[in-house]
């Protein structure tokens, strides 16, 4: 997988490149990674990416000019053609249907708002779809990115060790995930459930998807509707 990211603070990529499993993926050769600020398409002394908004208001919105220099240069980089997406909370939510979706590509273009946003010209012209990790709202697109990052990077084979596996996590499944337990059997008066520690696969399986059940009723019954009309 190709990630190439349009974003004013490349710097903050090291949380994928220098850690855990992005870190090793990166290593393996799994992805590669390019960033590209808009600030080296500039053509003006002060480096300008951004200006004030048509019709008023507070904030900056993102020039068009540096942003499609940008996009133009990542796709002269390249002989595929990337998958555009833009982070805002305007864009369909994220889920792991889409993450598995978006994990069968060859080459995603990150686009990284900052201020206000980018110039909706932008939007209509170079992004193929945009997409929301949460209905809340960050600073910059960066976080985001680097969420649907590694949400990717880690259904890469390879990526997780043979004695982790993606298909087992919540929402892989449309579940929420089972308890989690390891030694000590007792801490604090707390005990390991019986049924974890008998060695019996299938009684374990059973326990472990009875749980995933119980909990998603109890906290996600949303999710759990989808999962029984077998979405
Ligand atoms: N929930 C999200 O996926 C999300 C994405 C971007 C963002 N902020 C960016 C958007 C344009 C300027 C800052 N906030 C939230």
């Amino acid at each position: 997988m190709r990630f190439d990211v349009i974003t004013l603070f490349p710097e903050m990529f090291g949380a994928l490149t220098e850690s855990g499993v992005s870190r090793r993926a990166l290593q393996k050769q799994l992805y590669s990674l390019n960033t590209w600020n808009p600030r080296e398409f500039t053509h003006d002394r002060h480096k300008t990416v951004d200006d004030r908004p048509y019709g008023g208001g507070p904030g900056m919105v993102m020039m068009y000019q540096p942003l499609k220099d940008s996009v133009d240069a990542i796709r002269q980089a390249q002989t595929t053609k990337p998958h555009v997406i833009y982070l805002s909370p305007q864009g369909q939510p994220l889920t792991q249907e889409k993450v598995a979706q978006l994990a069968q590509l060859d080459s995603i273009t990150l686009l990284c708002g900052r201020y206000e946003g980018i110039d909706e010209r932008l939007l209509q012209t170079e992004v193929d779809e945009e997409i929301c990790i949460g209905d809340f709202v960050v600073s910059g697109g960066e976080l985001p990115a680097m969420m649907l990052m590694d949400s990717l990077i880690r259904l890469l084979p390879g990526a997780l060790g043979h004695d982790q596996s993606a298909e087992q996590d919540s929402f892989s499944d449309g579940l929420l995930d089972c308890p989690h337990y390891t030694r000590p059997e007792e801490v604090n008066g707390m005990r390991v459930p019986e049924v974890l520690l008998q060695g019996n696969h299938a009684k374990i399986d059973a326990w472990r998807h009875q749980q995933k059940l119980l909990r998603t009723e109890q906290r996600r019954p949303d999710l759990l509707a989808r999962y029984q009309d077998g979405e």
